[in-house]
């Protein structure tokens, strides 16, 4: 048996399992080896699951992040089509609780029509994906469910793996926040690891991590200040980094730099690992060019690691800013080696405010229109990370006001934490 199996077969009975049935709040789940006492109320959610079908589980356990979204997306399109009509998915994932990096996700497929030809087919789709399978059986007498082990490597049940469908509590950590390590990098060689695991099957992978390897290392920046502008889409940081390059006399930069822009689309659409990999290590390109270029004037730069952690965390976590991380998380703070500017500035405006900018640019998009309230929480989870980060250096402004008027407060910002 590979060894990850035999090392997650071993806490499988510790996990907690959570079934998002539609897009209310989750049921969660635990096993138990014991006979539990029944109580009618507490399992009531989980014969919403259980009982009228005949239910399996899949699970998607390989430890490689890459391939278990890349299974994950692939495995829901297949499921999809293949299975006889009547049968049902519903998203699943299960965790150790308060254990980092512990997520294993999946599916619940509930056949009503209890037909034998699901079961083949689950079956076989496990046994190709290297995934684990599920059954549940009613036990005799009362409204109890009990969950066994199919191992598709081993093509049998897994002996002595039934256990018993028990309620589980909330966790008190969101269970997106354990995954948060796998988008949020704290290091250049976490970052170059996570597009080191996928390069065989994204060639241009290779490419970034060529660029990387011939960028300096451990930069710092130089004589001239450097000034980071932050902030969400349309707040207005493409017009204020113009202002302040005039004014400062400075250079102007962006990350994720130009020389990787031609990718982009490739990495937007790849697993959050690899996309989330894919801007870590642009800052680290930018930060030798940010290092090179402040030895002759101030650099301005156009979103650089709080960008790519605010937009990392807030599509991790689903659902209200209280999901996020707790507030001294690890993941808010800035990689020690990553090169450090003297200031950054968070632009803020208000959600009208930025509709009516975004319609200006003629870019309120017909699909962010009719996701409206996700899109209004996913802007409150930006910037409430960007909240989170800011400290001694990191400034947030309102930026409702003009344009010239944005630029005074930025530049007497300036004027306070850098030496010009
Ligand atoms: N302070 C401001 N007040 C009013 N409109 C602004 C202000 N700053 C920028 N804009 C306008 O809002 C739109 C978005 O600004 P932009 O600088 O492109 O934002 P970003 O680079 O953050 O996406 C542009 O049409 C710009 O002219
Ligand atoms: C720099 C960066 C951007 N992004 C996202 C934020 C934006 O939604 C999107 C486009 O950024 P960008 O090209 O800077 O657009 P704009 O000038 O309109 O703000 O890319 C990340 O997810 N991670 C990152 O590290």
């Amino acid at each position: 048996m590979a060894r990850n199996l035999t090392r997650q077969l071993a806490l499988w009975s510790a996990r907690v399992f959570a079934a998002h049935p539609d897009r209310t709040e989750p049921i969660y789940f635990a096993l138990s080896g014991e006979h539990p006492v029944y109580q009618e109320n507490a399992f009531l959610s989980s014969r919403r699951i259980f009982s009228n079908a005949n239910v399996y589980s899949i699970h998607i356990t390989t430890e490689n992040r890459f391939l278990r979204e890349r299974i994950h997306s692939m495995l829901q399109t297949h499921l999809l089509s293949v299975l006889p009509g009547n049968c049902a998915l519903i998203q699943l994932v299960s965790f150790l609780p308060n254990q980092n990096r512990s997520v294993i996700p999946g599916f619940i497929v509930q056949d009503f029509q209890r037909k034998e030809e699901t079961e083949i087919i689950l079956k076989d789709m496990a046994k190709i994906n290297e995934c684990l399978l599920c059954s549940y059986k009613k036990s005799e007498g009362a409204d109890l469910w009990q969950q066994s082990i199919w191992c598709a490597t081993e093509g049998a049940e897994v002996k002595g793996s039934a256990h018993y469908i028990i309620p589980a509590a909330k966790p008190a950590a969101h269970v997106s926040v354990l995954n948060i390590d796998s988008v949020v990098f704290h290091c250049f060689e976490d970052a170059y690891a996570a597009l080191q695991e996928c390069k065989e099957s994204i060639p241009e992978a290779k490419e970034i991590l060529h660029l990387a390897d011939q960028s300096p290392r451990h930069m710092q920046r130089s004589n001239f200040p450097v000034i980071v502008i932050e902030g969400l889409d349309a707040t207005g940081k493409t017009t204020l980094t113009k202002s302040l390059q005039e004014t400062l006399k400075g250079t102007l930069l962006r990350s994720p730099p130009p020389q990787l822009s031609h990718w982009r689309d490739q990495f937007d659409s790849q697993p959050a690992v690899i996309r989330r990999a894919f801007y870590a290590l642009g800052n680290y390109i930018t930060a030798a060019v940010i290092a090179r270029e402040s030895e002759k004037a101030p650099v301005i730069v156009d979103r650089y690691w709080p960008s790519t952690t605010a937009y990392a965390i807030a599509t991790e976590v689903v659902g209200e800013k209280e999901n996020l991380p707790s507030l001294y998380s690890k993941v808010y703070q800035w990689p020690t080696d990553l090169l450090k500017p003297d200031l950054v500035v968070v632009l803020m405006v208000s959600p009208e405010e930025r509709i009516r900018r975004l319609q200006e640019r003629g870019q309120v998009k017909t699909q962010e229109e009719k996701e409206l309230e996700e899109n209004n929480l996913f802007r409150e989870r930006v910037d409430e990370v960007y909240k989170r980060i800011e400290g001694s250096i990191c400034k947030i402004i309102d930026a409702n006001c003009p344009k010239e008027e944005v630029l005074q407060q930025v530049l007497h910002l300036i004027s306070q934490y850098c030496r010009l």
